[in-house]
């Protein structure tokens, strides 16, 4: 993987440029994310371009395996293409047939793009661009994610449509400190309530722009992510663990709820961010740098080990990673789950709460480490909870239905006797 960030010495001038340097970057190895956050905060092109750019990037991703069946009839060995004319077919494809611009409208952008990158087959791109409709696919293909993992939805699920939530898009979800919906609404900024608690969508705003955002009252963050920290519940003044906390999040938002936390991670950068945002917001939250598949020396009636995992419920914001999964990927990351838990069950006062929370949606990650658990820990039980969104499955802990912008997640909350 290589890491400059930015190898164009100038930023494309151009929606459909844009989009293209940032696929070319994510086929490199960079994650979309903050590839296109970089990209779009160094260029002067307008709001409506800017739109364009997110919306063929994340598009062209998320329907990334659809779109090459559809352009295979049409290509002799696609493989051979030079990559950036294999993105330009991928990303024109994904606007013609996705976002129904006609031909007629953006054919000849694309051969224009074509021509800066590969002149020779600019043709190419004109014929292939003007032909390809939508046609059957297996499911896997349509829905645009890995055989195996579409193979063990449907097993475990029951069925893998759901899968279609994550190639929609999502709303900019934030989570709202106190007073940020008066300093939205002094900015006249549009937003309407998420599905829990302190939690907004806001419609068409530049996050960057807002003051609120300046005054650190916005965070983003999906309701789902949100909502593993409001499991945790703890009274004003209780002492919270907030287990591989990374930056942060979730931590802050119990701090604001009047809860003394203590955040733990192994990576020193992410805990840094963290770092950075209390002296935005006012709020104190201790970071403390840990392996934690080694026991901590503390406890607290309130534990939180919101882990890390293979994500696969947050393939719409991160499409790339559905591509880059491997099928033993879930295994592996449950045995450093397990352990991970280990510390935290050891943390946990008597009578205390446990929340374990993962944002992917296989078994291995989820029910098996609950059920592993509980064989090993008899003093603990699982403590039910109903979530105000659908689930997918709610048996041994909830998982997550991801629609509606939601991001999949798996939670199960523990009581220690
Ligand atoms: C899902 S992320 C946590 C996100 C965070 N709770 C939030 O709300 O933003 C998982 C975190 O686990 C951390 N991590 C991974 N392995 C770890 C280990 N062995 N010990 C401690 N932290 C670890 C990663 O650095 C990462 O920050």
């Amino acid at each position: 993987m290589r890491n400059n960030p930015n190898p164009h010495p100038k930023p494309p001038a151009t929606a459909r440029g844009l989009a293209l340097h940032v696929l070319e970057a994510v086929a490199r190895g960079q994650y979309a994310q903050p590839t296109l956050d970089r990209a779009l905060q160094n260029t002067r092109l307008s709001p409506e371009d800017r739109g364009l750019a997110t919306h063929l990037t994340y598009g062209t991703l998320r329907h990334l395996r659809y779109l090459d069946h559809l352009l295979a009839p049409h290509l002799n060995a696609p493989h051979h293409l030079p990559p950036p004319v294999r993105w330009a077919l991928r990303a024109g494809a994904y606007e013609r047939l996705f976002l129904e611009h006609p031909a007629y409208a953006v054919v000849h952008s694309w051969v224009e793009e074509t021509k800066r990158r590969a002149p020779r087959l600019a043709g190419l791109t004109n014929a292939v661009l003007r032909r390809v409709t939508h046609r059957e696919a297996p499911p896997a293909v349509r829905l645009s994610i890995p055989d195996f993992l579409h193979d063990h939805w449907r097993i475990f699920f029951g069925d893998a449509g759901f899968a279609e939530g994550f190639n929609q898009p999502e709303p900019l979800w934030i989570t709202a400190y106190p007073g940020a919906r008066e300093a939205l609404e002094a900015q006249g900024v549009a937003y309407r309530p998420g599905p829990v608690p302190d939690s907004l969508a806001l419609e068409g705003a530049r996050l960057r722009a807002l003051e609120a955002y300046r005054q650190g009252l916005l965070q983003p963050q999906n309701p789902a992510s949100l909502f593993a920290a409001q499991l945790l519940d703890p009274p004003p003044g209780a002492k919270v663990l907030d287990l591989a906390g990374g930056a942060g999040l979730k931590a802050l938002y119990l701090a604001a709820r009047g809860a003394r936390v203590v955040s733990y991670d192994k990576n020193p950068k992410r805990q840094a961010t963290g770092r950075a945002t209390p002296a935005r917001t006012g709020l104190r939250v201790a970071f403390k740098t840990q392996d934690l598949t080694r026991p901590i020396p503390e406890t607290a009636p309130f534990v939180l080990l919101d882990a890390p995992c293979t994500g696969t419920g947050t393939f719409r914001g991160n499409p790339e990673i559905r591509y880059r999964l491997r099928p033993q990927d879930p295994q592996a990351l449950s045995t450093l789950q397990r352990a991970l838990l280990e510390t935290a069950a050891r943390a946990v006062e008597p009578g205390g709460r446990l929340v374990y929370a993962v944002c992917t949606l296989t078994e291995a990650e989820g029910e098996a480490v609950t059920r592993a658990f509980l064989e090993q820990h008899p003093e603990f039980t699982l403590e039910p909870f109903t979530p105000p969104f659908p689930a997918l499955k709610q048996d041994l802990g909830v998982y997550v239905r991801p629609e509606n912008g939601l991001d999949g997640f798996y939670y199960a909350r523990f009581r220690k006797a």
